[in-house]
């Protein structure tokens, strides 16, 4: 069993009279250790697909299961504890909050977790070191240069060492030279930690970093490059 299952995945939105399907009858299986980036025109879906399978958004039809666990359907509560125990989200902006320094911006998400304070702590200063951040940890946001605030958003969403990290143009608002730091970054926490990956990119640059590219056009996941673990040749559909 794959450690992402998704299946027969539809999703609509109506705006007034017009109704849009940007996903329409989805399978994918995603591998534990995979690094999976997607790619696609700009309104196809990459943003919902992403949202739906970090279970912040419902799907129309179809099913999506966590290593074993089905999250569609799940009732809010327990979908939240789900999420916090086994989602990173890695946005396009950080979205650090000002007011928390670099330390609590990256211990927040675990503040839900039923850790031990001792526990907590370490997994923020690991978390805070696999991004090279340790030494800024009493930092505010506005203290820190714009990469230096994506590796706090990406300490955030490794924190909880959650099983799978999605991230949605996770260098969209960066320059060239930070944007291959974060680059090296997410290959790097892939390869030498094992975090599973589902990425959106607009840069086929980024893409390249993964071991799995696919692109979603009209609904539907068309082609894929590469394969599980950068191994063998896979389509996009289920295997
Ligand atoms: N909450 C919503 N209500 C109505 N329509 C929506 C909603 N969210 C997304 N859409 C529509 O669904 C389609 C897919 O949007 P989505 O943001 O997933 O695309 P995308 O491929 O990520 O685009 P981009 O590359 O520009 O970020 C778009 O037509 C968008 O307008």
């Amino acid at each position: 069993m794959a450690l992402v299952e998704i299946r027969g995945l539809t999703k609509r939105f109506k705006k007034g009279d017009e109704v849009i399907t940007p996903l329409e009858s989805v399978d994918l299986d995603i591998e534990r250790g995979d690094f999976v980036s997607l790619m696609g025109p700009s309104g196809t879906g990459k943003s919902t697909l992403l949202n739906v399978v970090a279970g912040i958004d419902e799907p129309t039809a179809g099913t999506i299961t966590v290593d074993g666990t089905v999250i569609t359907g799940m009732a809010k509560g327990p979908l939240a504890d789900w999420r916090a125990a086994h989602l990173g989200y890695i946005f396009q902006t950080h979205n650090l909050i000002p007011v928390l320094t670099a330390y609590e911006n990256v211990e927040l998400p675990i503040l839900l977790l039923p850790l031990s304070s001792a526990e907590r702590q370490k997994r923020v200063e690991l978390a805070l070191e696999a991004v090279g951040l340790k030494d800024r940890a009493d930092h505010y946001p506005r203290q820190l240069s714009g990469g230096q605030e994506q590796r706090v958003g990406i300490a955030r969403a490794i924190v909880a060492n959650p099983t799978i990290i999605v991230a949605d143009e996770p260098t969209g608002s960066l320059d060239t030279a930070t944007s291959l730091q974060i680059k090296a970054l997410l290959k790097q926490l892939n390869e030498q930690l094992g975090m599973t990956m589902l990425m959106v990119t607009h840069d086929e640059q980024m893409a390249l970093i993964a071991t799995r590219r696919l692109r979603l056009d009209n609904g539907h996941i068309v082609d894929g490059v590469g394969g599980h673990n950068g191994h063998a040749p896979a389509v996009a559909a289920h295997t």
